[in-house]
């Protein structure tokens, strides 16, 4: 669990606060998005709570321990960081990197070597193939595979990511978002997580918190920031087609009638952003579900309403 209270951070010279007063609770084995425009103090936040910045005033806590009370340099083994560049050592091979921390927690060779093999499988990168390449023999989508593992090597329960997958392709980054999150879930971790895509904050977060001037303007789970935006500001920063984005959280199934449709059925784990698509294009107003019946366009609008 991490949990923030009151957090504050001003830079020196500030006018403001690039965090103000935050308190926040992620729970145990979840995840929570933080979005906001540019400049509404996400990374801070982030860096707050594994101390590579401090705070003006306010509390974190990893699992009920305080963090200010540890020591910075041993707290940080025991998060998970993930960010943007990942941040590999170029020299070192891709097993030297994700070994890391276990190096630092002092683990034996051989301990570490089974590690490093068991997280990479768990990223989808075969240690057969990865493991002695350097990080510029890699992709972009292979490079933040192994950002992932390195920051799961030491199994910590707490991890933050900082725009993970913003050096992905569109095409890939779902394809990964998705696969990273059903590996967080599996492993029970405790995750906070920074994007600018509103998209993917809907995808990763259990919760998503909304950042405006440091300050945090509302907290809720995707779908019910999505119906129901705090304020003018949260609604505009979520966008015009938020609907359609809500829309996207749900299975096909969700509004599906006992009736028959015309064309081929929906892949099963198309959503219900996907079969309005296939209305439109189709000219159609239902299509047939993978596991029969209809997704109908009045179901759709009865459950938007
Ligand atoms: N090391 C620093 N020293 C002084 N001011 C800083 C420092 N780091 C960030 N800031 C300021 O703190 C505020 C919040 O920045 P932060 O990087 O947390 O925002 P953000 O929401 O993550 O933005 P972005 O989406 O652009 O990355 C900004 O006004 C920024 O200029």
């Amino acid at each position: 669990m991490i949990r923030l209270e009151g957090l504050t951070k001003t830079w020196p010279g500030a006018t403001g606060a690039a965090v103000a007063d935050i308190t926040l609770e992620v729970p145990e084995g979840t995840s929570c998005a933080l979005i906001g425009p540019s400049g509404s103090g996400k990374t801070t936040t982030l860096r707050l709570v594994n101390r590579l910045v401090e705070p003006s005033a306010g509390r974190v806590l990893i699992a009920g321990k305080d963090a200010l009370r540890q020591d910075p340099v041993r707290l940080r083994r025991h998060i998970g960081y993930v960010i943007q560049e990942v941040g590999l050592f170029p020299h070192r091979s891709v097993a030297e990197n994700v070994a890391t921390v276990p190096g630092l927690l002092g683990w034996d060779a051989t301990r570490a070597r089974a590690r490093v093999a068991e997280v990479l499988e768990m990223v989808g990168l075969s240690p057969a193939r990865f493991a002695d390449r350097r990080p510029h023999q890699l992709s972009g989508g292979e490079r933040q595979r192994v950002g992932v593992a390195r920051a799961l090597a030491g199994d910590p329960p707490v991890l933050l990511m900082d725009e993970p997958f913003g050096a992905v392709d569109p095409l890939r980054r779902r394809q990964l978002q998705d696969e990273v999150l059903r590996l967080l879930r599996q492993l029970g971790k405790t995750v906070l997580v920074v994007t600018h895509d509103v998209a993917e904050a809907m995808r990763l977060g259990d919760a998503v918190a909304v950042l405006r001037d440091g300050r945090l303007v509302q907290h809720a789970p995707p779908a019910e920031l999505l119906a129901r935006p705090a304020d003018g500001f949260v609604a505009g920063f979520l966008g015009t087609d938020r609907a359609l984005t809500r829309l996207g959280l749900f299975p096909a199934g969700a509004a599906r009638r006992e009736e028959a449709a015309p064309g081929p059925p929906l892949p099963p784990e198309a959503t219900l952003r996907d079969a309005l698509a296939e209305m439109l294009a189709r000219g159609s107003r239902a299509v047939p579900l993978a596991e029969g019946g209809a997704v109908t366009l009045d179901a759709i609008l009865d459950l938007a309403a």
